[in-house]
């Protein structure tokens, strides 16, 4: 561990009801780094994502995100651990009775943003960066699959996130939309210093696209070599 490791996670355990779905994840993730997580369906990779963003506690063990002990996690600190994450999931989740601005603002001011023109100026700026500059008025039926998805991973990058956490993003995407979010999310991780834990079920874009791989297989989350991590 240094003082750029984000996600340090040692000897945790993952249960949902009671079931043991992961046991002994030892897991370090840099800043900057981008990490796919792979296995099958039913594997643990939800499991695992909820748990590093204060959403499963884990069943034993020892493990920090963004300097946050997740034993420890609670009512009162899990607002604090989620501004320090940016979290994509499969289905977009906006809402549909606000604009793309209404969105990003909602989040603005849930989490605590109060002057208008420092909200105006992070609003343009992440629309800016996922390429939609010009689509702050539309609501989200009036964008494409591929633009929605846009639109939720500058939401997620609005408190400057160290680690962008994405479920499945591309699930419900063509696969040449699929590449734009890949590669909008691999730039992020370049040019910002963002780390991305992005869990996929698509191999054709591991291929394309290849980079560290990890990997939920028997209880166990292993490395690209196969190696017990
Ligand atoms: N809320 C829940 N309550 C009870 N069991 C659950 C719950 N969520 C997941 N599980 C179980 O935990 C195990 C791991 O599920 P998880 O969703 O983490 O897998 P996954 O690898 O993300 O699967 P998929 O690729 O289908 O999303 C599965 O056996 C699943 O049935």
């Amino acid at each position: 561990m240094n003082d750029r490791t984000i996600v340090h996670l040692q000897g945790i355990n993952i249960e949902q009801a009671g079931q043991r779905v992961l046991s002994e994840v030892n897991l370090n993730i840099t800043k900057g780094e981008f990490v796919y997580l792979i296995g099958k369906t039913g594997s643990g990779k939800s499991s695992l994502l909820k748990t590093l963003y204060g959403a499963l506690p884990p069943a034993g063990g020892q493990g920090q995100v963004a300097g946050f002990e997740l034993q420890a996690l609670n009512r009162r600190t899990i607002p604090g651990l989620r501004r320090r994450l940016g979290v994509v999931f499969q289905d977009f989740n906006l809402l549909s009775d606000r604009t793309v601005e209404g969105n990003l603002r909602f989040v603005l001011e849930a989490t605590d943003w109060k002057k208008e023109q420092e909200m105006q100026e992070r609003m343009a700026e992440v629309l800016s960066e996922v390429g939609l500059s010009g689509s702050a008025g539309k609501r989200p039926h009036q964008l494409s699959g591929g633009e929605q998805q846009r639109v939720v991973i500058a939401r997620a990058l609005l408190n400057r996130p160290e680690i962008i956490i994405a479920d499945e993003p591309t699930g419900n995407l063509d696969p040449e939309t699929s590449d734009d979010i890949l590669l909008l999310l691999r730039r992020l991780a370049d040019e910002q210093d963002t780390a991305v834990l992005f869990a996929t079920h698509d191999y054709r874009i591991l291929e394309h696209f290849p980079a560290r791989i990890v990997r939920c297989i028997n209880g166990r989350l292993i490395d690209d070599e196969g190696v017990s991590l």
